[in-house]
């Protein structure tokens, strides 16, 4: 089980102090949606260049034209690049296909999709690397999570490995670890700690005892 580091609410300069901070507790750093609205994929190359021996996500949450979105991702730096789980399956496509060509790899995030199920076996037979159940912070803000999603998954996917991204904390981190996927993502969980590198060191080590 790998832990990803989601940073959406930093500049470059912060993404790097951050990642400095937490650097060997974490698996994945991930450059947030917002980071790349802000600083464009710079933000990924800088932070491919800091830290090579951490792989690194861009959270594109792609959702069109995802051949050409996932080449400059990946030209960037990018290791994984995400894609939306509602985008059509022309999209998936294209993106699984790019991803293979540049030996990266494709995250679906479920973020929206109503039959999660369903989606799932569609998806997962598409070839895509991971698909991920996501409570975005809008879902987060009214008291929802990810966890029902997560068992779901669980039993339905076959090949693609499981993620689980949405709100979660340290005090959560054992149940979701408990449903057992493959990777989970956590943004405020660490970022928005007074101790970051204690937060994030605790939830490297209640992973490792799995
Ligand atoms: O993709 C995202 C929002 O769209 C976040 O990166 C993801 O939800 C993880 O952050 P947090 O743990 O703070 O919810």
């Amino acid at each position: 089980m790998e832990l990803q580091l989601a940073l959406d609410l930093v500049d470059i300069a912060g993404a790097k102090e951050l990642v400095k901070e937490v650097e060997s507790y974490i698996d994945i750093v991930e450059i947030g949606t917002p980071v790349v609205i802000n600083e464009g994929l710079r933000a990924v190359k800088e932070i491919k260049d800091a830290f090579p021996h951490l792989k690194v996500l861009a959270d594109l949450k792609v959702m069109d034209a995802a051949g050409y979105e996932v080449m400059k991702a990946s030209e960037a730096g990018a290791d994984i690049v995400t894609i939306l789980g509602v985008a059509e399956d022309m999209t998936i496509k294209g993106a699984v296909e790019e991803a293979k060509k540049q030996q990266k790899k494709i995250l679906v995030d479920m973020i929206g999709v109503k039959d999660i199920a369903g989606r799932a076996k569609e998806l997962d037979a598409l070839g895509v690397d991971y698909i991920c159940v996501h409570t975005g912070y809008d879902l987060q803000a009214v008291g929802k999570n990810s966890f029902e999603d997560l068992m779901i998954i669980k039993s339905v996917v076959k090949n693609a490995k499981i993620a689980v991204a949405g709100g979660i904390k340290l005090q959560t981190l054992p149940e979701v670890i408990k449903a057992g996927p493959d990777l989970v993502i956590v943004g405020g969980g660490i970022t928005g700690q007074e101790d970051k590198q204690a937060a994030a060191a605790e939830m490297q080590r209640l992973i490792k005892q799995g």
